[in-house]
C-alpha cells in the first residue's frame, strides 16, 4: 500500500501525525529511514512530507519540482513523485491570515538553514528586503552584533533558539521592538517561546506555521481546500493538549484550593519542594533560608514546565523570579487568583506572613508583577464553586 507520512532521520516526537489525521482523516506514519534507502523509497508514488536532513537530498530522486521548490532548492512535500515546498506557502499563509505586510519592509531573518531559505523566498517574492542574520560571517549575512546598525521593521526567527527544553533562550535581547511591526518565530515547541513572551509587537508562533504548512501539503495530496475554520480548529486542539493551566497570586488567595477543585491531579509546586527536601515549607525557610527556597522554586518551575495538559499551582512568590516565569509561561496559561486580603485567615504554615500587615505590604510589592504575567484574572471573593464556574467560563 502506498505510504502516507513523514520521512527524516532521526525522527523524534512529531505533531505531524495528529495534524494530517485531523485534516484528512487518514493514518500518517513517522518513517525514520536511512539515506541509502532514499532512492528505492522515492521510486514509488507515495504521499510524503520531508524533514531534516533530507529536504535537499530527495531532489535527485524526484520526477519534477514545483517552481518554488526549484528556486528554494528544498522539498518538504512529495506527491506523484513531484517535489513541493509548503514551508514557503505555509509561511505566506501565516502572513496573510494576520495581515502582516512584507512589501517594502526591511525584514531580519535569523538563521540560514532550510526554513530560512523557504521563508526568505516568500518575503522577497512579496517585495521585502531580506537581511539574513547569522552567528558566523557568510556572504550576504550580518552578525548578531551588527543588528544595531541596520534599520528593520519585521523579524523572523528561523533558528532553534528557545526550543524545548532550552526555553530560556531567545534572540529578543538583540531586538528593538519599538521599531517592529511584526514578528514570526518558527519554533513550534513550546507554545510560547521566550521570544514570543518578550515580543512587543504582533506575532505568530511556530505551531501555526507547522499547521499551515501541513494544510498546504494536504491540499496537494487530496486536491481539496482546507478551510480557515479547520485550521483554527486544529490549532485549538493542539493547544488544548499541550497547554497547562498555571495558578499564580498572593499567598492564601486560594490557588491550591481552586486548582484541586478544578482537577484532582493538580501539580503543587510547594509540595514537590517539600517532598524533594524532606522538610515543610516553614522548616525549609527556618533551616536553609528564603534564598535557598527560591532556588529550589526555580528548579521546580523548570521541571513542571516540561509537562503538558496539567493544572499547576505555584507558591505566591514565584513571580519574583523572571526565569521561573519564562518556563511557566512557555506552555502555561497563567491564571491570577485574586482574593481580598480582609477575607484571608492567617495560617501558621506560611513563614512570610505573621500578620495581615505582612500580606498588605507584600501585595503592594508584587501586584504589578501578578498583573504583568496574568493571562486571565480570576476573582475568588465568593465560594470556591463560584470561582470554578467563572474559571470554566474564562477558559472557553
Ligand atoms: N473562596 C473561598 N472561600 C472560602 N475559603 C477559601 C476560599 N478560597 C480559599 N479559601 C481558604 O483560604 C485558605 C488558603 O487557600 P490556599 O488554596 O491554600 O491558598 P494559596 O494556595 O493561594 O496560598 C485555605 O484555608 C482555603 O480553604
Ligand atoms: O508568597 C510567598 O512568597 C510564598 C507563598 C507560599 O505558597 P502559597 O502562595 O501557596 O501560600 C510558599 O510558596 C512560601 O511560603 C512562599
Ligand atoms: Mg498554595
Amino acid at each position: 500500500m502506498a505510504k502516507f507520512g513523514l520521512i527524516g532521520h532521526p525522527l523524534s516526537h512529531s505533531k505531524s501525525p495528529f495534524i494530517h489525521h485531523f485534516f484528512l482523516g487518514k493514518e500518517y506514519s513517522l518513517l525514520d529511514i536511512q539515506e541509502r534507502e532514499l532512492k528505492s523509497f522515492l521510486a514509488e508514488d507515495q504521499d510524503l512530507n520531508v524533514t531534516i536532513p533530507y529536504k535537499e537530498k530527495v531532489i535527485p530522486f524526484l520526477k519534477n519540482l514545483s517552481p518554488e521548490a526549484r528556486e528554494i532548492g528544498a522539498v518538504n512535500t512529495i506527491h506523484h513523485r513531484v517535489g513541493y515546498n509548503t514551508d514557503a506557502s505555509g509561511f505566506a499563509d501565516c502572513l496573510k491570515a494576520h495581515g502582516f505586510k512584507a512589501k517594502d519592509k526591511n525584514v531580519l531573518v535569523f538563521g540560514t538553514g532550510g526554513a530560512s531559505k523557504a521563508i526568505s523566498y516568500i518575503l522577497r517574492q512579496e517585495g521585502a528586503n531580506v537581511q539574513l542574520v547569522s552567528r558566523y560571517k557568510k556572504e550576504n549575512t550580518i552578525l548578531y552584533d551588527e543588528i544595531g546598525k541596520v534599520n528593520y521593521q519585521a523579524v523572523v526567527n528561523c533558528t532553534p533558539l528557545g526550543m524545548y527544553p532550552n526555553m530560556n533562550e531567545s534572540i529578543a535581547k538583540y531586538l528593538d521592538f519599538s521599531r517592529m511591526e511584526w514578528l514570526v518565530d518558527i519554533v513550534a515547541n513550546p507554545l510560547r517561546t521566550k521570544l514570543l513572551q518578550e515580543a512587543g509587537c504582533p506575532s505568530i508562533g511556530g505551531l501555526e506555521m507547522l499547521v499551515r504548512q501541513a494544510a498546504k501539503a494536504d491540499e496537494i495530496f487530496s486536491g481539496k481546500m482546507i478551510s480557515e475554520e479547520e485550521i483554527q480548529a486544529c490549532l485549538r486542539a493542539l493547544c488544548f493538549e499541550q497547554r497547562n493551566i498555571v495558578f499564580i497570586g498572593m499567598a492564601m488567595a486560594g490557588k491550591s484550593t481552586i486548582a484541586k477543585a478544578f482537577d484532582a491531579q493538580t501539580v503543587e509546586m510547594d509540595e514537590i519542594i517539600v517532598e524533594q527536601e524532606g522538610l515543610s515549607i516553614s522548616r525549609l525557610f527556618q533551616e536553609k533560608g528564603e534564598a535557598y527556597f527560591r532556588k529550589k522554586e526555580l528548579e521546580v518551575a523548570k521541571e513542571v514546565s516540561r509537562l503538558n495538559h496539567q493544572v499547576i499551582s505555584t507558591g505566591g512568590g514565584v513571580i519574583l523570579n523572571e526565569e521561573a516565569m519564562t518556563y511557566l509561561r512557555a506552555n502555561g496559561l497563567l491564571v491570577w487568583v485574586k482574593r481580598d486580603i480582609d477575607r484571608m485567615i492567617l495560617e501558621n504554615n506560611r513563614p512570610l506572613y505573621a500578620s495581615k500587615e505582612d500580606l498588605y505590604r507584600v501585595y503592594q510589592e508584587r501586584k504589578e508583577r501578578y498583573a504583568y504575567y496574568a493571562d486571565v484574572e480570576l476573582d475568588n471573593n465568593r465560594s470556591i464553586e463560584e470561582a470554578i464556574v467563572s474559571l470554566k467560563e474564562k477558559l472557553k
